[in-house]
């Protein structure tokens, strides 16, 4: 009886065909896998999640697995890369998955992506804020960008592992220092602030939250969650009581998963909803498609910040356009002048870590 080879063997010949050539690799590889995919040619984009074993990462590998945009599906981890790659890889859908297990298979999990999603690191725990989370992921963010610039430097990167606030400036610093940086392919994701902001908006406005959008401005942590409730669509009013809770709500959501889990850990399986959302737009911008917007935690002139959270349009090259605030209200001024003075802080600590 012949040998059964492994699973990463199996799918390796099985994809053999995917592998695009070395050229296609450098810039503009994204336009022409693009181009060819309108015409039903290539089947799609090549996507790398890090940290794919986590609580996030494994929901994120099987709604990534699902999504048609999708060609190829790295899944690395430090631990149970394997098994979670011989699970989603059963799924009948479209994108080839393969598995990269430990530091010493991080580059080949990330030659030839376009696009990098990062769950990786630990979650809070009860009574910790994002930013207790700083000395564990740091490192760990500094590690896999260091990866990433040397790998696949023109890759779109959805950073998620908190501090967000922090881990944006940490990646735009070490890409900085090898000479890679592209401030429109780091993108921190906030999605699920603007997930939960549709949700509470809508439970408040008695709609379908489909039908509603809120955005959300500054950053992902407390006081720098910013809804800006007086840009609601469908243009809606709020009693003070009203903005008063939904702030709150919004600016703690993350907290409430926390308390609810009871040690154990953070949002996983809204957070994978809302990266997936987020990974998706990304996606349809590469391809092209017009008038994709979302909010995210980008390099930005908004304000005198380097980094801040406001919709932005997603195209060909990342972040095409990073959009202004908008007629703010005195409320929401108050709330913005509290959250560029934590955001400032965070930032410069992320910056900090890589340069001294
Ligand atoms: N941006 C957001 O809105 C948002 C939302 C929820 C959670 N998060 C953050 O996402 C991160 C992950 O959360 P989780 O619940 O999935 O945690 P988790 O502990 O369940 O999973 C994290 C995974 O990262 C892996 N990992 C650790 N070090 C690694 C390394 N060096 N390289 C690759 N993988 C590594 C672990 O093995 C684990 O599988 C946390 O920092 C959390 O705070 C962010
Ligand atoms: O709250 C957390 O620690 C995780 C995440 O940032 C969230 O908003 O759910």
């Amino acid at each position: 009886m012949k040998p059964i080879p492994d699973v990463n063997e199996r799918i390796a010949r099985i994809s053999a065909h995917l592998q695009p050539p070395k050229s296609q690799m450098e810039e503009g590889s994204v336009l022409r896998r693009a181009n060819c995919r309108a015409k039903g040619g290539a089947p799609g984009f090549r996507v790398a999640i890090l940290g794919a074993a986590g609580g996030i990462g494994q929901p994120l590998a099987m709604l990534m697995k699902m999504n048609p945009l999708v060609s190829v599906l790295h899944l690395y981890d430090v631990v149970n890369a394997p098994g979670v790659t011989a699970d989603i890889s059963h799924m009948d859908t479209g994108a080839v998955v393969r598995g990269f297990l430990g530091q010493q298979q991080l580059e080949a999990a990330l030659t030839g992506m376009d696009l990098v999603i990062i769950p990786a690191g630990v979650p809070r725990k009860p009574g910790m804020t994002r930013d207790d989370l700083f000395k564990i992921n740091a490192g760990i963010v500094k590690t896999l960008c260091e990866g990433i610039a040397k790998c696949c430097p023109r890759a779109i990167v959805n950073l998620i592992s908190n501090p967000v606030n922090s881990t944006v400036p940490i990646a735009a610093e070490v890409f900085k220092k090898a000479g890679t940086y592209d401030p429109k392919r780091l993108l921190g994701v906030t999605m699920l602030d603007v997930v939960r902001a549709n949700t509470f908006v809508a439970e408040v406005l008695g709609l379908d939250p489909r039908d509603v959008d809120v955005p959300v401005v500054g950053g992902h942590a407390g006081v720098t969650i910013l809804p800006l409730l007086s840009q609601v669509k469908p243009p809606s009013s709020f009693t003070q009581e009203e903005i008063n809770y939904l702030t709150d709500r919004i600016q703690n959501g993350g907290t409430e998963v926390v308390e609810a889990k009871a040690g154990a850990g953070s949002a996983t399986l809204s957070m994978a909803y809302a990266a997936v959302k987020f990974a998706d737009a990304c996606l349809r911008g590469l391809r092209g498609d017009a008038g994709v917007v979302e909010c995210a935690f980008v390099s930005s002139q908004v304000t005198e910040l380097p980094f801040f959270a406001t919709k932005v349009r997603l195209g060909r090259t990342g972040v095409e356009e990073v959009y202004s605030l908008g007629p703010l209200n005195e409320y929401e001024r108050i709330g913005l002048e509290k959250a560029k003075k934590e955001l400032a802080g965070s930032i410069e600590k992320g910056v900090s870590f890589i340069r001294s």
